[in-house]
């Protein structure tokens, strides 16, 4: 209960511990415990140090999308690949794997790292809009999914994007002399008709987002 009360709702919050909707003493209240947080943009935008007023905008009318993904059984899992490697477009992922099949990797120092199913659980992955707007600083994860022979396999991912007219970049707030900008920057909307337009290759696109690749290029 101590540990609870250091993050119990303040006035005019919905996050923390405590009820909602509670409008009298008299009220009847519901047998639950609920515990709230605001996910994005205020709480990765505090750990970085990004404006605010920055943060929201891009956030402002975003576009959630969902994708879901279905893997029969492959007689030669070994020859094939279920989902390319890649890192997400997006800002944020949300993934959920609908039974206990493995197959989702995530790549770590070159290794090929199974996230084994978890009852329940869901995954958050970085996207690389993430990478972008903090300059680097929050990586985006590469990730795949291998099949195997004898279970099909199921997942669901919901990404979160910021506003498709926006200005995708290092945040402003964020760069400055002694934090030079990696990323160019381009219009969201323009951005991601470009990911969608190439083959799925790791983190290839991001690295074409880079300042230096761009003074490579010219
Ligand atoms: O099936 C999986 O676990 C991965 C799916 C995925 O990476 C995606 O939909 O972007
Ligand atoms: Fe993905």
């Amino acid at each position: 209960m101590e540990e609870k009360k250091k993050l119990w709702q303040q006035e005019d919050s919905f996050e923390g511990f405590g009820s909602s909707f509670v409008v009298s003493e008299e009220q009847k209240l519901d047998w639950n415990d609920m515990f709230g947080i605001m996910i994005l943009p205020l709480h990765i935008r505090k750990a970085l140090r990004i404006d605010e007023n920055e943060m929201r905008e891009l956030f402002s009318d975003g576009v959630q999308s969902i994708r879901m993904n279905y893997y029969p059984p492959c007689p030669e899992p070994h020859k094939t690949i279920g989902f390319s490697p890649h890192s997400d477009a997006d800002a944020l992922t949300i993934l959920f794997q609908l039974d206990e099949t493995e197959g989702l990797q995530v790549r770590k120092d070159d290794i090929w790292v199974p996230i084994k199913p978890l009852p329940n659980a869901l995954i958050v992955n970085i996207g690389d809009m993430m990478e972008i707007v903090s300059n680097g600083v929050y990586k985006s994860i590469e990730h795949r999914a291998i099949v195997n022979s004898n279970k099909e396999r199921l997942s669901v991912a919901t990404f979160s994007t910021f506003n498709l007219d926006s200005e995708l970049g290092p945040a402003h707030s964020l760069i400055g002399p002694n934090n030079p900008p990696i990323f160019r920057r381009v219009v969201v909307q323009k951005y991601l008709q470009d990911f969608f337009a190439r083959k799925l290759d790791g983190k290839s696109y991001l690295d074409f987002m880079k300042v230096e690749a761009r003074n490579g290029e010219s």
